[in-house]
């Protein structure tokens, strides 16, 4: 493992800078350094204890027993699937123990800093204590202390980075890696049950079980809602055990588009599966993302034990797991595979945030003025665009398929926009007077910019534009061909690229003036796909025609 750290030369920004310090220095003010001050977390909705969202909990002792393995196999598999996590209880770690390594690390935590820089990341390097995953000053920065160290195979630690105080630390933490890696093991044999694959095939991918550990100190903050332990992401190794030091919880995992609290269940590991697994598995086993967040009074601290990927091993789709279907993902070497991974740092999934897209401020603001104001109106106005029976367009309640369902806090309004011809203006408002106007012009931007995207993809991919454009049925929308593909219905295909989404990351701020910055040819659009729009000639057709 540490062997694939040196072939990553890395420098990290400020990373002796520390957020315990810092945590220290405001708690009187409660003023967080701007670098810090997460706005994305205000947005997004958490579930806490809700009933059908319990994180599965899995029983070593049952799987070890023949009476109850098969029953608790299965169990285990379906947790793989359909959550990517589990608490893993009676794993065979005894209590004593846990409680001497979660006191050694506690300990380590309350030294004084200097003291703590004795094990600092050296410049570039990536094991030791310090701020982790720094790459620029401009970046938004976690709030959390880690000690990162390559534990396994043992010849190849760095003990320079292992601290000596408490005295009893090293040895503390080499017993637990021990440990962890046999329930690893135990659990890779389950894993392989469960999939119907060779032992072997699974775990010569993680031959001498390499692994590392990042002990992660989430000061606390009284500006917490303001703050972010860690980024989402998702972990690029094969497994990853948790063990939460003391009772502050913290985890959240992405769950239905939500993030769900993960309780702190004294002695369980939480385990979840890595980016590795999901990719080994083909996707049957599914790498979540999670992020930490941060207690506004009390510290937290974790012990996240990563389950790495052989060095010089392939990382693909497993043989036998093919059978069903074709490879979802790509095959990567697997330093390629953890230099992607850490290049990309800790960033959230899947998701990306584009600026200076070239969509018009004004066309935007346009429109949401004008469904501000249709959401204002009177119920019995906005019922005159309501869903008629069977079909999905329309004002209302959507996706309400049975009376016992749990409802959304939302009413929605579907229109189908694209191609022209697909619209359906029995349901487009008429008050405001502009509305119809702001929805067209403000789909053929929309129109405009996913063609271009879908051509750097393309490249990016090293795909033909032609099928990528196909898939999409791209030059029908625009053009206002006759087909009544969605552009939802082409959301999911292999041309995603898994892969590369798992191996690389996450949720980048991507700035549209840069892609538009490469050399590649403006998309080629029909010249006549605006003309028959249903409202005439929009300002954004005009200048789609002279592109
Ligand atoms: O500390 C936690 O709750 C999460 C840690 C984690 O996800 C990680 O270290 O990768
Ligand atoms: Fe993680």
């Amino acid at each position: 493992m540490a062997e694939i750290f040196d072939k990553m030369k890395m420098e990290f920004v400020d990373k002796d800078e520390s957020v315990q310090v810092i945590a220290d220095n405001i708690r009187d003010t409660g003023e967080v350094p701007e670098k810090y001050v997460r706005s994305e977390i205000k947005a997004d909705p958490v579930i806490v204890d809700v009933e059908g969202y319990n994180l599965p909990v899995i029983d070593m002792s049952r799987l070890l027993n023949p009476e109850f393995s098969e029953e608790e196999t299965a169990k285990l598999g379906s947790a793989c699937e359909h959550w990517g996590f589990f608490q893993l209880v009676n794993h065979g770690l005894d209590g004593g123990f846990l409680q001497q390594i979660k006191a050694d690390i506690t300990e380590f935590f309350s030294l004084p800093l200097e003291e703590k820089l004795a094990v600092a990341i050296p410049p570039n390097g990536i094991q030791g204590f310090g701020h982790h995953f720094v790459f620029s000053k401009e970046q938004k920065l976690d709030w959390v202390d880690m000690l990162f160290l390559a534990t396994r195979p043992v010849e190849e630690r760095s003990l320079a980075f292992w601290p000596t105080k408490p005295s009893t630390f090293r040895d503390t933490l080499d017993k637990y890696s021990l440990e962890l890696a046999n329930v690893s093991a135990q659990l890779f044999k389950f894993m392989a049950n469960n999939l119907r694959v060779n032992q072997e095939a699974l775990l010569g991918t993680f031959k001498g079980l390499p692994q590392s550990m990042r002990i992660n100190y989430y000061p606390p903050c009284s500006q917490a809602n303001k703050v972010l332990g860690l980024s989402p992401h998702t972990d690029g190794v094969g497994m990853t055990f948790l063990l939460q030091v003391n009772d502050v919880e913290g985890l959240q995992i992405r769950k239905d588009d939500k993030w769900f609290s993960v309780e702190a269940i004294p002695e369980a590991l939480v385990v979840n599966i890595g980016d590795v697994l999901e990719i080994l598995t083909n996707g049957k086993y599914k790498s979540i993302e999670h992020r930490a967040v941060i207690n506004p009074v009390k510290e937290r601290i974790t012990i996240a034990t990563f389950l790495s990927v052989n060095l010089g091993c392939m990382i693909g789709p497993l043989q036998g797991l093919l059978k069903e279907g074709e490879a979802r993902y790509k095959v990567l070497d697997s330093v390629e595979f953890t230099k992607g991974y850490f290049a990309a740092k800790l960033e959230g999934r899947s998701i990306i945030k584009l600026t200076n897209h070239g969509v018009p401020d004004e066309v935007s603001e346009n429109l949401m003025n004008d469904i501000a104001e249709f959401f204002r109106q009177p119920l019995e106005a906005k019922k005159a665009y309501s869903q008629l029976p069977n079909n999905i367009e329309g004002y209302g309640q959507a996706f309400v398929v049975s009376d016992n369902q749990k409802l959304d806090w939302c009413d929605r309004f579907f229109l189908h926009v694209r191609p022209v011809e697909s619209r359906d203006l029995r349901f487009w408002p008429t008050n405001p007077a502009s509305f119809r106007h702001s929805v067209d012009v403000y789909s053929s931007e929309v129109a405009k910019l996913s063609c271009r995207l879908l051509e750097f993809m393309a490249k990016g991919m090293g795909a033909e534009l032609a099928s990528l454009l196909g898939i999409f049925e791209v030059a029908a929308h625009l053009r206002g061909g006759s087909s009544s593909a969605s552009q939802e219905d082409g959301r999911r295909t292999s041309l995603s690229s898994p892969a590369e989404t798992a191996a690389g990351p996450r949720h980048k701020q991507v700035a549209g003036s840069r892609l538009l910055g490469q050399e590649l040819a403006p998309c080629r659009l029909g010249d006549s796909h605006l003309h028959s729009s249903t409202f005439g000639r929009s300002q954004a057709g005009a200048e789609l025609e002279q592109s």
